[in-house]
């Protein structure tokens, strides 16, 4: 779940609930990253009761932590977190609204946490479909978040089958020259 919200912290419980496997927050949204990201790794492991559902839902002991940064955040600033975070998600675009264009100006970003953290996943979100994936792809990012690329496609299955070839061959290729 990518959580574009200004109190991230209220969610995570009842998210762990629905059965979230993964808790993306933003780091702009809260003063306490570390608070949360712990919050989120222990709900991950506990045993949730839903009273109101009168249900006892049991998490699959897993709720994995991830940290996004709006454009304007510079990556230092999410750099202090990288070790204890699954996932490193850089925005492309204004968090909003789909349909905008891609920020080239962003893969210093993307390329710079690659460098300092090989085995850390980086997603991309905002403008990425076919004309720009190769670009993340290149500097690193190994997850896309692709919205209108796909859905104004008239063939999504292959929009969705190129994206993910060229993130793994870039993935391939840098396991190939480490
Ligand atoms: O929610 C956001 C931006 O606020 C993104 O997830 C975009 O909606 C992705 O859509 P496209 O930019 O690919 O159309």
């Amino acid at each position: 779940m990518h959580m574009m919200v200004s109190k991230p912290e209220q969610w995570v419980k009842p998210m762990a609930v629905a059965g979230a496997n993964q808790y993306t927050f933003h780091l702009e949204a809260t003063e306490n990253p570390g608070a949360l990201i712990k919050d989120i790794r222990e709900n991950g492991m506990k045993s949730c009761s839903v009273a109101q559902a009168e249900v006892q839902w049991h998490s699959q002991g897993l709720l994995q932590v991830g940290l996004a940064i709006k454009p304007g955040t510079s990556v230092e600033y999410l750099a202090p977190w990288a070790n204890q975070i699954d996932m490193a998600l850089v925005m492309t675009v204004e968090p909003g609204f789909g349909g905008q264009k891609f920020m080239e100006d962003m893969m210093p970003k993307v390329h710079w946490l690659r460098t300092q953290f090989p085995s850390l996943d980086i997603e991309v979100d905002g403008g990425v479909g076919p004309d720009t994936v190769h670009k993340c792809a290149e500097a690193g990012a190994n997850m896309i978040v692709s919205g209108s690329a796909i859905m104004r496609s008239e063939d999504p299955r292959s929009v969705i089958n190129l994206l993910r070839n060229v993130c793994s061959e870039a993935a391939q290729k840098r396991s190939l020259d480490r």
